[in-house]
């Protein structure tokens, strides 16, 4: 039989097993998937006779798919993989941990906490393993392993019941080749641009909502004082946090800085039955209000404080990994506000590493507006000391934070990936979102502060031509068509607008509209 068809008819298909003493070693993967690793395309069999069609095992009609994951959990249960919350950047003698059914936000100290993977247990595997299982699972319906966040179930919420997970399907976001942004303007080849704004909800939130909500969902069930879910959001997050509890019937409580976020995610949480609280601050204000709330009442946090969060989002790492064959690219820009995103990329790459998947990490690159950008001031003391800022408005409205709850665990990715932080002005991102539009994007602005990002990092000659480079896209530009609409009708104060795109008013006759387009063409011709 093919190797291929013999991985998809394997039991071991959709869910590792424990290592069998008796037939295994430690680190030797299970045979199925060593005979997989050693047909190269040079040496495959020279039978051409097609492989016999793998058997479909269909579930029984009166089964859904929710019921056949949990029927298949019990044979998972076997596997030893856990996770625990412990202190983030702890000692390594530190024996303070909590299980991730309690309810906590922070360490005894007050500092942050992380989810920490026993990485022993998930060492039983080789890093060919984990590839291929990852790899098998991609654009199946098997629930929830159709899920870019859940096909790596084993290193997010190892122990949760596949019935318990509330998922869009979430992830696998299209990877794009920039070819005209990357040759045109920065003459680069290998240019890519992750759309994890191309989502359930328009943004890369939806990546960890659907662990943290799936989380809530298990503490509902098993009787834990968790009445609703709760965050402050410059809109991504509430959006996002309001569409997974709906799907799963479980009320959220949004708190947003009044006037400060875009109609299109304003709508999304009232559309989705939250209670929408609209708050005379901006984001930090109503981040201290919802930390003081949650710790009064039974309402679970939703925000990235919670670590539960950047183990959905990490995945994004893993699967750029995944798109270019597992292959580390050698940068990825990231745009930075309350920061939890980009250590939560620079935990998905590391855990690549240790685990045998791939033998280095990228070098991180976090973009903020100018306009709010407390780690980029940070960075360029020198690490010295951080202060927050009072965030101005800006565009790039969801990164409208100046005094950010990750700041420590941004500057550990940065500091353990050769990182570097950027900026960029208003009219920077604003033109770089126009550029990246007119080579066929339709990018948010915050993508346009990492594209401004490369574009200072390209012209300085840090990132070279060749680099392989991805610049992570956060939200999806329909969010963001006001900002747009701005830029085009050249109504920003102080702003050129030097790519603006206007429609042309025209009389509605045969003569005016082709004396307009005559105009057009030649102009078009003499650029050629
Ligand atoms: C669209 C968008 N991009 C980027 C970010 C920044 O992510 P983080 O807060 O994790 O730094 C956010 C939220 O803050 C966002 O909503
Ligand atoms: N951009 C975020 C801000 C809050 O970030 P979080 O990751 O801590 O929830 C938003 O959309 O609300």
């Amino acid at each position: 039989m093919a190797a291929s068809s013999l991985l998809r008819s394997s039991p071991f298909f959709l869910t590792p097993q424990p290592p069998n003493p008796r037939t295994t070693t430690t680190n030797n993967p299970p045979k199925f998937l060593t005979i997989k690793a050693t047909i190269s395309s040079s040496d495959k069999p020279t039978d051409t006779t097609p492989p016999p069609p793998a058997i479909k095992h269909r579930r029984p009609a009166d089964e859904s798919i929710r019921q056949e994951a949990h029927r298949r959990t019990s044979t998972e249960r076997h596997n030893n993989f856990s996770a625990k919350y412990v202190p983030f950047n702890a000692d390594p003698n530190c024996t303070e941990s909590y299980s991730l059914d309690e309810i906590v936000y922070r360490s005894r100290s007050g500092g942050l906490l992380d989810v920490q993977h026993d990485i022993n247990a998930l060492k039983q595997f080789d890093g060919n393993y984990w590839k291929s299982l990852f790899d098998s699972r991609i654009g199946k319906t098997t629930w929830p392993y159709g899920s870019g966040v859940w096909s790596k179930k084993e290193w997010v919420l190892p122990e949760i019941d596949s019935d318990d997970i509330v998922s869009a399907f979430e992830g696998n976001s299209n990877m794009f080749w920039a070819e005209r942004f990357g040759k045109h303007h920065l003459g680069m080849n290998d240019l890519w641009v992750k759309h994890c704004g191309i989502s359930h909800t328009g943004s890369f939130k939806d990546l960890g909502m659907t662990v943290l909500v799936s989380q809530v969902n298990r503490l509902r069930k098993m009787n834990r004082p968790v009445v609703g879910v709760g965050c402050a959001s410059t809109g991504d997050t509430s959006a996002a946090l309001s569409a997974y509890c709906a799907s799963a019937g479980i009320p959220s409580i949004v708190f947003l800085p009044a006037n400060k976020i875009s109609m299109a995610q304003l709508v999304q949480p009232i559309a989705n039955g939250a209670f929408v609280l609209s708050l005379d601050t901006d984001f930090d204000g109503c981040m201290q209000l919802v930390r003081e709330v949650t710790a009064e009442l039974p309402i679970y946090l939703a925000n990235s404080l919670n670590s539960l969060r950047l183990e959905g989002q990490k995945t994004a790492a893993i699967e750029i990994l995944q798109q270019f064959d597992w292959e580390v690219p050698d940068w990825v820009i990231v745009p930075g506000g309350n920061l939890g995103n980009i250590y939560a990329f620079y935990k998905g790459f590391h855990m690549c590493k240790e685990l045998g998947l791939v033998d280095r990490i990228p070098r991180l690159v976090c973009a903020q507006a100018a306009n709010a950008n407390p780690l980029y001031l940070h960075f360029k003391s020198g690490w010295s000391d951080f202060s927050p800022v009072k965030a101005k408005t800006t565009f790039a409205s969801a990164i409208q934070i100046g005094d950010p709850v990750s700041i420590d665990r941004a500057v550990y990715a940065l500091k353990n990936s050769n990182g570097i932080v950027e900026e960029a002005t208003e009219e920077e991102l604003m033109d770089a979102m126009a550029q990246a539009d007119s080579t066929g994007m339709f990018i948010c602005p915050h993508t346009g502060v990492a594209l401004t990002a490369l574009v200072k990092l390209r012209n300085s000659g840090v990132i070279r031509p060749t680099d392989r480079t991805v610049v992570v896209s956060t939200a999806h530009g329909l969010k963001f068509t006001q900002s747009k609409i701005d830029y085009h009708s050249k109504s920003i104060p102080e702003m050129t607008c030097r790519l603006a795109n206007p429609p042309v008013p025209v009389k509605a006759d045969f003569g005016s509209v082709m004396d307009v387009l005559k105009k057009y063409l030649l102009s078009k011709d003499s650029k050629e």
